[in-house]
């Protein structure tokens, strides 16, 4: 085994669904190009309908390509010629509907990758990933008579049992309320980094992606945007529409000046060392909800236009006097009401541009 070698990999690969008036294709992933390193968790974030359980089909094998290639442990198993039966792959899939087998009780469901294992090894193995999910004690149980998280946990043990190369998770957490889904996220990155497993995952919900992954590829129309880390996407985000997809944020105008620095109406910020725009250059700044802090005695005054609670803080809506408008994470403890003025600073730590 070649530990250089990315478990998987994926060369502008195109994928597309026949026309239903029978002419041609329907191109549905254009030029899509991602690796994958051996225990990496990665997660693709994007709008839905934008192709991303497209992808995970055609890495398990049920979709093929036409154009590109797909290799696992540096072997093509997709390409335009070549395509590999989903069962020779050593790909475990977990569906957003977990799709546990109802007449089957939860041990039944967990060993049923393991027929070609000798009978009293499945019930070993089954048991053990079992316990890895702390479900031992719901091996006789049915899936109807566990919680949705629960009926997860054993989807995600049946995938693993088999010890597949990869796993591949379609919105696993979809169908489950938020508190569980944040909860299993943090859960299911335990299990998946303590048994070393590679895992590609759908979302459309970004803090599942930061949760659980250690990189996130942004998509848009079937094409990959940005493949980053969670901090280098939120915090230099490579586009517009990747500064917009993730987190919550405004553009506001600004000027490049000398030294660096860019002015914008609530101040001057700024630039790193990296920024080559001319002085005079007109771009737009990235203000993030963290960017703007709340503070008392800032003479800088901004208008509540709305608020939402979200528990630990509120995500204010402001407006400057000049009409400009910002959004602010405030701690909730400063509960002020839709109208009032409050005083507010930048906090910017690193400044984003893009051009005008
Ligand atoms: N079997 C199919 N035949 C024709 N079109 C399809 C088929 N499956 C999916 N599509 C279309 O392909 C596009 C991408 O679908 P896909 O399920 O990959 O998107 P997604 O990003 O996973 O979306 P979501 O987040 O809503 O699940 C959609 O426009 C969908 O309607």
């Amino acid at each position: 085994m070649n530990e250089t070698q990315p478990l998987l990999s994926l060369e502008h690969v195109r994928v597309g669904y026949p026309r239903l008036d029978g002419r041609g294709w329907l191109p549905i992933v254009e030029d899509l190009s991602l690796s994958l390193a051996r225990g990496d968790i990665a997660c693709l974030l994007g709008p839905s309908g934008c192709g991303k359980s497209t992808i995970l089909r055609a890495i398990c094998g049920f979709e093929a390509l036409q154009e590109g290639e797909i290799k696992l442990s540096g072997k093509i198993v997709s390409s335009s010629r070549i395509q590999v039966a989903p069962n020779l792959r050593r790909v475990g899939m977990v569906f957003q509907d977990f799709a546990l087998f109802p007449h089957l009780n939860v041990l039944g469901n967990v060993i049923f990758g393991l027929r070609s294992l000798p009978v009293h090894t499945q019930r070993e193995v089954g048991l053990a990933w079992l316990e890895r999910v702390s479900l031992a004690d719901k091996a006789d149980a049915y899936p109807h008579e566990l919680s949705g998280g629960q009926q997860q946990r054993v989807a995600l043990a049946r995938a693993m049992a088999p010890e597949p190369d990869l796993i591949l998770l379609d919105e696993p957490f979809s169908s489950l309320d938020i508190d569980l889904r944040e909860r299993l996220a943090a859960e299911m990155r335990d299990i998946l980094k303590s048994n070393g497993v590679t895992a590609l995952l759908v979302t459309h919900d970004q803090f599942e992606a930061f949760a659980l992954a250690d990189h996130i590829g942004v998509m848009s129309q079937g094409r990959m945007v940005q493949w980053d880390t969670p901090y280098d996407l939120y915090h230099e985000p490579s586009s517009r529409y990747v500064a917009d997809f993730i987190g919550r944020g405004v553009f506001v105008p600004g000027t490049i000046q000398e030294g660096a620095t860019v002015e914008i109406e609530l101040g001057r910020l700024q630039l790193d060392n990296d920024h080559h725009d001319p002085v005079g250059t007109v771009v737009d700044v990235l203000l993030r909800a963290d960017d703007i802090q709340h503070d008392d005695t800032s003479p800088l005054l901004a208008t509540v236009l709305r608020k939402t609670f979200r528990g630990a803080d509120f995500l204010y809506t402001l407006r400057l006097d000049s009409g400009l408008e910002l959004v602010a994470y405030v701690p909730s403890h400063h509960d002020h009401a839709v109208g009032e003025k409050i005083g507010i600073r930048l906090g910017v730590d690193h400044v984003v541009t893009f051009p005008k």
